[in-house]
């Protein structure tokens, strides 16, 4: 669709492209990066015919830039600038007729139906035909800009070439404008060129992503490979940090500020844990780094205050995510905060231990009751039924975990449980073998991420040899106690 081959130019004669190829196919969404005076605009403006090259060719379909008439031109490409404004006093609707101009025939350019269906279908399409009486001087930055696309959509070009188009729009609109090019580009095949300064929203709606340096191509391949941390640190020289997006394949970067020297190092030790009526919490006096299994707060995130409920052992119910954020606001914890889990076991049970070794230590703290203990080899022997997790295992990391490292703590924390299940030969009441954990067991490993970086958390690493020895004596003294207990009970009855 369209090829730019060894163009070089700029001003006065001065190159601030140097030697660029690529090519752009029909129905891509390409963006176009590059740190401020790398030479995004410049290149928009080749493209779009405005500024001429002084080397090199570009071609739309097969045909050279300069061969175009300008009414041709303007039926192949459209563009939306970065600075689009008019001075004119001219209605939304006005200004989005300007972009038939270039389909417009005969001496008197006559307005045709076929203009006026554009017109609407356009407007309808970019949700502006309510403000289509409307003057476009009394419109707001992101209404304007929204007209100017309309008006350069209805020019119904073939290429469609944008200038940070989100410049002026809010969260929403930002979505909505990428949701509809991408919509476009896939359904009526447009080629949507856009520069973009967002490296996450480039990276979530392009096919392929060009980075410029200094006026020459860095790279230009599938916005995976072009969103490396090494590149994109050496390029904009910022530290950042790549993160898959959650819901979607499409990479994201994080800005990383520098770390205040004065940031407060915070330990995590036996007296922050905290027992009211119905539970166990800790509140942290800082945001920690977390991996969790948590009816609240699961997968990764920083969270500041742990809760474990106690339930009823007959708990159920249908929305019990619902429920327990209504338990925490009710205790006053705010679930978006928060890690929360569930336990039957009686919360005087809990066991918790603070372990220290050169440079780091670790608190834990397991509540653990066995009575519904699966053997995870045999557990298709078993109905699925939920019961409230009756082994919860928490541990804070006073240190500087790596993801790997997080990981490995939970392998390590797990193994360490099924052992402990294993010594205290606790049996699965179905398969009649013994268990590994029970059928709900929940998860939390949680670090401060200051002082010592851990990198590993497998067996028999500094930090992985703590866990193991953390988890496995904190879950078999609580399985003692809350066996004691269940003991002391049926003597009783
Ligand atoms: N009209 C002009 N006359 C002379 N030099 C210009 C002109 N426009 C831009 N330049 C220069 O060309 C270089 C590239 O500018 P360009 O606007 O293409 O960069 P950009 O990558 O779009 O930057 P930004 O991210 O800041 O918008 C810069 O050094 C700039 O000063």
């Amino acid at each position: 669709m369209l090829s730019v081959q060894h163009v070089s130019g700029g001003y006065s004669g001065k190159a601030v492209l140097k030697d660029i190829t690529f090519g752009v196919e029909k129905g891509e969404l390409f963006g176009i990066l590059g740190p401020n005076g790398s030479g995004k605009t410049t290149l928009l403006k080749m493209l779009s015919g405005i500024l001429p090259f002084q080397a090199g060719e570009i071609l739309i379909d097969d045909k050279r830039l300069k061969e175009y008439s300008p009414k041709q031109l303007a039926q192949k490409v459209a563009v939306l600038s970065q600075h689009s404004s008019q001075s004119f006093s001219y209605t939304v609707k006005e200004t989005v007729s300007l972009g038939r101009y270039a389909h417009q025939r005969g001496l008197f350019q006559t307005w045709s139906d076929e203009d006026e269906a554009v017109v609407q279908r356009v407007m309808q399409h970019i949700g502006v035909s309510t403000l289509q009486n409307k003057n476009i001087q009394e419109l707001s930055g992101g209404e304007k800009q929204r007209v100017f696309l309309a008006q350069a959509l209805a020019q119904e070009p073939e290429i469609l070439l944008l200038d940070e188009p989100t410049n002026h729009l809010d969260l929403s609109y930002q979505k909505e404008l990428f949701d509809l090019l991408k919509q476009w580009t896939t359904e009526n095949h447009l080629t949507v060129i856009s520069i973009f300064h967002d490296l996450n929203l480039a990276g979530l709606y392009c096919d392929r992503l060009l980075l410029l340096e200094k006026g020459v191509i860095k790279v230009n391949r599938e916005p995976n490979e072009v969103l490396r941390e090494e590149t994109i640190r050496a390029v904009y020289r910022t530290n950042i940090h790549k993160f898959p997006h959650p819901k979607v394949a499409a990479p994201q970067m994080a800005l990383l500020p520098e770390r205040q020297k004065s940031a407060q190092l915070v330990v995590i030790q036996e007296g922050m844990l905290q027992q009211a009526d119905e539970l166990i919490f800790l509140k942290s006096p800082v945001p920690l780094r977390t991996m969790s299994s948590g009816v609240i707060g699961s997968g990764t995130g920083w969270y500041q205050a742990f809760v474990n409920r106690h339930v009823d052992k007959d708990y159920n119910c249908s929305d019990f995510r619902q429920d327990m954020a209504d338990f925490l606001r009710k205790n006053g914890f705010e679930p978006s905060e928060t890690v929360g889990m569930m336990t039957a076991v009686t919360l005087e049970d809990v066991e918790y231990q603070v372990f220290e070794t050169d440079g780091f230590s670790l608190f834990a703290v397991v509540t653990a009751g066995v009575g519904n203990a699966v053997d995870a080899s045999k557990s298709e022997l078993h109905t699925f039924e939920i019961v409230p997790g009756t082994i919860n295992t928490w541990v804070f990391v006073n240190g500087d975990l790596s993801e790997e490292a997080f990981i490995q703590s939970i392998m390590t924390a797990t193994e360490a449980k099924v052992k402990a299940l294993h010594d205290l030969q606790v049996v699965d009441e179905v398969t009649g073998t013994i268990a590994t954990g029970t059928s709900t067991d929940s998860i939390l490993v949680a670090a401060t991420q200051t002082g010592m970086a851990l990198d590993f958390a497998g067996t028999i690493t500094p930090l992985g040899k703590m866990i193991s020895k953390a988890v496995y004596q904190c879950t078999i003294k609580a399985i003692q106690k809350s066996q004691k207990r269940k003991k002391a009970c049926s003597a009783i009855i």
